[in-house]
């Protein structure tokens, strides 16, 4: 979001700009994990001892301050890390007219993303070991990733905005209650939060893959491993630390709230992403509250997960019933595994059996090469 661009507050450009900040966060995740922890650099004070703190605060410290003259700070989604060591720019820049409440403006949790990265995050991604040759690099690198986080993570203020903006009467009654679940709930979609893991962990694959000249397609193994770029925005991007175990605590207000998340539901006609969205979040809740599992694996396919879980359940020595108005799991049907398809135009549904399968195909489903396949794993 430019100075200036509040006219232009949207869901869609902050949707925008999340994606493009996934690029820069796996970008420089990826030149960060070439070196390992480097544990000293966070911890030691390095000679010459002048230097106040660890050489990777001082290193930190300094940019920022150098950063400050040029009127980094000044930008609204910029948020320092050691705000009383700042200077005032010296270039005349405009003044942005303020898109935040004040009060979300002051929110800065710089120091809570710091902590995480040193003790959380390089532990996860980094191999435990000290390379002093590659200090000063790896403090650039790590300068570089955090400012990139923190400045994603600090998005979520606009996102909050735009949200209440668009929907102000919803938010206001939970707001004066100061009803800190009921404002969760209508800030999360969780549809959304899936779209992105999925989207940063294939990112993460894509960027970190070995490019050759070579047109073999064999498997490299990439430079970062994708399920951990998802777990990182799962639990400290997206959510803030622990988040989805904050989610899960909000369960017994969401058995309270259904009713009235059936009559939001029935008046969302905003825009057609939100209706989804919330349909989405009110069937998973139904779901949960009639005790119907509901399996999801990070960073798979729906339906390679049923597909998985159909060979299981074979192998238990069941038989098996997938409903589902996919055509692509007719290739599962076999003497064990049967489907059944809504037909909407019918108002019906349609049982495949293989007998049924090979008279209308008149082929194997296993070998119907019209079908998109789904993996067992
Ligand atoms: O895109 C949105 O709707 C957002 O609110 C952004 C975001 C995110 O940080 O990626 C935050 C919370 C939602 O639950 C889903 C996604």
């Amino acid at each position: 979001m430019a100075c200036g661009d509040d006219g232009k507050l949207s869901l869609d450009s902050i949707r925008d700009s999340l994606i493009r900040q996934e690029d820069t966060i796996i970008f420089n995740l990826i030149e960060r994990i070439k070196f390992p922890i480097n544990p000293t650099l966070y911890k030691q004070q390095l000679p010459p001892s002048n230097i106040s703190g660890s050489f990777f605060q001082y290193l930190f410290q300094e940019t920022e301050a150098l950063q400050s003259k040029v009127g980094r700070y000044l930008s609204p989604e910029e948020n320092p890390f050691f705000p009383d060591n700042l200077s005032d720019s010296i270039i005349p820049l405009t003044k942005c007219i303020p898109v935040l409440h004040p009060a979300a403006e002051s929110v800065n949790v710089n120091e809570k993303i710091l902590d995480i990265y040193i003790n959380q995050m390089l532990p996860l991604f980094c191999t435990e070991a000290d390379d002093d040759a590659n200090f000063a690099t790896t403090a650039a690198c790590d300068i570089q990733l955090l400012q990139a986080l923190s400045r994603r993570i600090h998005y979520g203020k606009f996102v909050a905005e735009v949200k209440f903006r668009d929907s102000t009467d919803e938010y206001k009654p939970f707001i004066l209650a100061q009803d800190r679940d009921a404002l969760m709930k209508l800030l999360t979609f969780e549809a959304v939060e899936e779209m992105v893991k999925k989207r940063v962990a294939k990112k993460a694959k894509v960027f970190g893959q070995e490019v050759t000249l070579n047109d073999s397609v064999e498997e490299m193994k990439g430079k970062i491993d994708p399920l951990l770029v998802s777990r990182l925005y799962d639990e400290w991007v997206i959510d803030g630390e622990r988040g989805n175990e904050y989610r899960r605590q909000l369960l017994p207000s969401y058995k309270a709230s259904r009713r009235k998340y059936w009559h939001q539901l029935q008046g969302a006609v905003k825009s057609p992403r939100s209706t989804i969205e919330r349909s989405h979040r009110l069937i998973l809740d139904v779901l949960q509250n009639c005790n119907v599992p509901v399996v999801k694996i990070e960073s798979h396919e729906a339906d390679d997960v049923i597909a998985t879980l159909v060979e299981q359940v074979i192998q238990r020595g069941h038989r098996v019933v997938v409903a589902s108005p996919d055509k692509d799991f007719k290739q599962l049907i076999s003497d064990d595994v049967q489907i059944v398809m809504p037909v909407p135009k019918f108002n019906r549904w349609s049982f495949y059996t293989l007998k049924h399968y090979v008279a209308q195909y008149n082929c194997d489903p296993r070998s119907d090469l019209s079908l998109s396949k789904v993996h067992t794993g």
